[in-house]
């Protein structure tokens, strides 16, 4: 069985924010909380240990206790590069990844992909659920929830390296378990208003 604690739990906040005009969307309050926050101590009880991966305003998620680990590659090269940042900084056998805007993601998650990962004998495991609350539409997949083996950091290395940018061309590259939830925890705020609508629905 794969322990929590032979996980390490990274946030993802590096991001630009541009839908929302820019600002550091893990700052953003949510229920007076900054949604980075809400995301890590989701995280928390689900892992051994846990980090942040940011590319600004360090100090202020600093705060929050845990390590903050900024993008190796200065140019927001997109959510792979905060998996990187967390293959190279993990000393774990495994790594999840969560989004710092999907605050009411399910307490289950971390197990569920593990589960999934060694029942399927995978390399990573990832959510696949509708996309939003409001519009649920076809399950598809949310690679930001990814369960990934710390092996797999040479191979993303390279793929960044070579300039790959999506995910989902690098995980195709490895047998990678799908794990079906419900859409309404990963209903997730890319705009200021999707943030506030969030706010004053209960999941
Ligand atoms: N480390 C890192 N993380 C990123 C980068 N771009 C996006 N992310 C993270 O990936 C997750 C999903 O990204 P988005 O929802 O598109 O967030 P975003 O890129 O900040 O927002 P937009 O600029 O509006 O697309 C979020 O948790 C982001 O913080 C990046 O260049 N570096
Ligand atoms: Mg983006």
């Amino acid at each position: 069985m794969i322990g929590a604690e032979h996980i390490t739990g990274v946030v993802l906040a590096g991001g630009r924010g541009s839908r929302m005009g820019g600002v550091d969307k893990g700052l953003q309050p949510y229920r007076g909380i900054p949604l980075a926050l809400h995301a890590l101590m989701r995280l928390q009880p689900q892992v051994g240990t846990t980090m942040i991966n940011a590319n600004r305003n360090l100090a202020a998620y600093e705060s929050f206790g845990v390590p903050v680990w900024p993008d190796t590659d200065p140019d927001f090269a997109g959510p792979l590069s905060g998996f990187l940042v967390g293959l190279e900084r993990a000393e774990t056998p495994f790594v999840v990844t969560v989004p710092c805007d999907t605050p009411d993601f399910p307490d289950d998650l971390v197990a569920r992909l593990a589960h999934a990962l060694e029942a399927e004998d995978a390399e990573l495991a990832m959510v696949r659920a509708p996309d939003s609350a409001d519009a649920p539409g076809a399950p598809r997949p949310q690679p930001v929830f990814c369960l990934l083996r710390s092996t797999l950091l040479e191979s993303l290395v390279r793929f960044v390296h070579a300039g790959g940018r999506k995910i989902d061309r690098w995980t195709a590259q490895h047998r990678c378990a799908m794990v079906d939830f419900d859409a309404a925890p990963f209903f997730n705020a890319n705009t200021l208003d999707e943030l506030r609508r969030l706010e004053t629905q209960r999941v």
